[in-house]
């Protein structure tokens, strides 16, 4: 899914309008439509429901008329408060003229602001994507007072303050909702941790917005989902051996974290990979040996740490960073392969650090070369603190650029960056991840994917980033979040990919006669 800038939401509305042949006052009827159903199928509200809608004097405020219109006509009694404003949009005019008179309105008033008791439903119609500025006044009264509320509130579109695209100073009113109902496509501020508390749980209600408008935008940021996936994850031919998906090299492990080796070891054999070859100190050799058969062991001369290069002639791809520790030794042989590989290459964890700590090296990374840091190893490759998560973006789509690799920057919705610059956020995944090896079984998985010559750079990480999102979750039904650990995501990396495989088969065409038949 695309994710749309304000103003090119703005244009997709247009050329909605105009490709469709319907007026924005339909449109604003179908997101008003979309709204009331969210409301009666997911909060299943009693016929008394006190509902407040807040009206703010734009087509975000038409949107908020024109559903309290149809939660009248649906038998519930809203009450609709209005902000007042010099002017107001055609749509917000006409909505409010075709209000039942049986609805109460009112405007608001900083001197007697509106009561929202627990068990209230307030829909914060306020301001949406027309934002230009940050509340102040009443509207900044009113947003305080909300938010001070034991009330459920639902933003529609966008939590009111909060711009789609853009960070706000820092102080700005805006609506802390519980759940944030916006029409079609993501927006950027939905995907950014420090926006968590004013989006809450967000939902697409779709409205019918057209489609080859959408297709013709041009967008440097998406939202992966399963759909875009399909038929990018081939299946296994019948006649396939395991030289078909690739011989991985993984360098991991160092004295006490044997265990993130360990686990990207088993996911990489669980994503598929032909043969893996995992170097480790040999500290680790038993452990290894004992927990994961199926990887074959390639003793570094070293006890505790990775001090030598083998030689990398067998392998199809080649990881390198978790658990490695940050030994010198283990710098140089970050450096020699850097400058040695002739395959595509994995770097995380500790290989991070020591590139943050040794940034000369960066200098030698090759070219699509995937790098996975959370964001304080982020922070460590680049030297210089993010303000905030929108300029981390920005720092990551350059570095991406620059260094002309692929960059994983991790998180609830990891984001992926291109050497052309393009973000892809991914939609799976939940907090039960947030644990301990969580990243080494990404790098495994990833390790895996790009041995197998079969994909590009680009689908692979894409897979890799959905398929272990997945995992988490459909392992997550098992354990719970808090009782999640990262080898259940290990446990399910096999149907994760599974499904993608699946969702291949359901897209392909139908069968064509056989030549001659
Ligand atoms: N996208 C879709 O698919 C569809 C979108 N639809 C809906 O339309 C919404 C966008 O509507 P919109 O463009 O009228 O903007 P909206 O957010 O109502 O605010 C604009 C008004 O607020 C004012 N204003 C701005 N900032 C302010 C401030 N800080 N403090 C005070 N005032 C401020 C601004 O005034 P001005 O900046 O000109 O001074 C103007 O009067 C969108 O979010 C969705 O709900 C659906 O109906 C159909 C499908
Ligand atoms: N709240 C969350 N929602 C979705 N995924 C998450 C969440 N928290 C963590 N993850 C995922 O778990 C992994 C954690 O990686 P990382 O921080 O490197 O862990 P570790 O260093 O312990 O292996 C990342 O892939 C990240 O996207
Ligand atoms: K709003």
């Amino acid at each position: 899914m695309k994710i749309l800038s304000a103003a090119q939401t703005r244009a997709l509305d247009e050329g909605t309008m105009k490709a469709q042949g319907i007026t924005s006052l339909e449109l604003m009827e179908r997101a008003a439509t979309a709204l009331l159903n969210w409301l009666l199928d997911t909060l299943h509200p009693a016929a008394d429901t006190p509902f407040h809608i807040l009206c703010g004097p734009g087509n975000n405020g038409g949107d908020g008329l024109a559903l309290a219109r149809r939660l009248h006509q649906a038998g519930y009694q809203p009450e609709v408060w209005l902000l007042p404003a010099e002017k107001t949009s055609a749509d917000y005019t006409s909505n409010l003229q075709r209000l039942p008179a049986a609805v109460p309105r009112h405007e608001l008033h900083a001197r007697h602001l509106p009561t929202f008791p627990a068990g209230a439903v307030v829909l914060d119609a306020l301001f949406g994507t027309g934002l230009s500025r940050p509340l102040a006044g009443l509207a900044a009264q009113v947003v305080a007072h909300l938010n001070d509320s034991q009330a459920l509130c639902i933003a529609v579109d966008m939590p009111s303050g909060l711009l789609a695209d853009a960070p706000q100073p820092a102080g700005s009113a805006i609506v802390q909702a519980h759940y944030t109902l916006s029409f079609e496509l993501p927006k950027m501020a939905f995907l950014l941790p420090q926006n968590a508390d004013f989006v809450g749980e967000w939902e697409l209600l779709p409205i019918g917005l057209e489609s080859t408008v959408i297709h013709k935008l041009a967008v440097d940021n998406c939202f992966i989902e399963e759909n875009f996936l399909a038929g990018r994850y081939p299946r296994r031919p019948k006649f396939s051996h395991k030289g078909t998906f690739g011989h991985a090299l993984l360098l991991a492990g160092s004295q006490g974290k044997i265990g993130a080796a360990v686990l990207a070891s088993r996911a990489c054999l669980r994503g598929g990979v032909g043969l893996l070859t995992t170097r480790i100190p040999q500290v680790g050799y038993d452990i290894l040996q004992t927990t994961t058969p199926e990887a074959m062991c390639l003793l570094d001369p070293a006890t505790d740490y990775i001090s030598e290069l083998p030689d990398l002639q067998p392998y199809a791809a080649i990881g390198i960073g978790p658990g490695l520790g940050q030994e010198d030794a283990s710098r140089e042989v970050l450096r020699r392969l850097l400058e040695t590989a002739k395959v595509p290459l994995i770097i995380d964890a500790d290989a991070l650090n020591l590139l943050g700590a040794n940034r000369e090296l960066l200098k030698l990374l090759p070219p699509d070369t995937l790098l996975t840091p959370h964001p304080k190893e982020f922070e460590r490759l680049t030297g210089e603190p993010a303000r905030d998560d929108y300029h981390r973006l920005e720092q990551l789509r350059q570095f991406a650029r620059h260094h002309k690799c692929f960059c994983v920057l991790k998180g609830a919705y990891s984001a992926l960056a291109t050497p052309e610059g393009q973000v892809y956020f991914n939609s799976t995944g939940n907090p039960g991840m947030a644990t301990g090896g969580s990243g080494d079984v990404l790098t495994g998985l990833l390790l895996a994917l790009r041995a197998d010559k079969r994909l590009s750079a680009c689908n692979a990480a894409l897979i890799g980033l959905y398929a272990h999102g997945r995992a988490g979750d459909l392992a997550v039904q098992q354990t719970g979040e808090a009782g999640l650990v990262a080898g259940d995501i290990v446990r399910f990396i096999g149907p994760a990919l599974q499904e993608l495989t699946d969702a291949d088969l359901i897209t392909e065409p139908p069968l064509s006669p056989r030549r001659g038949g």
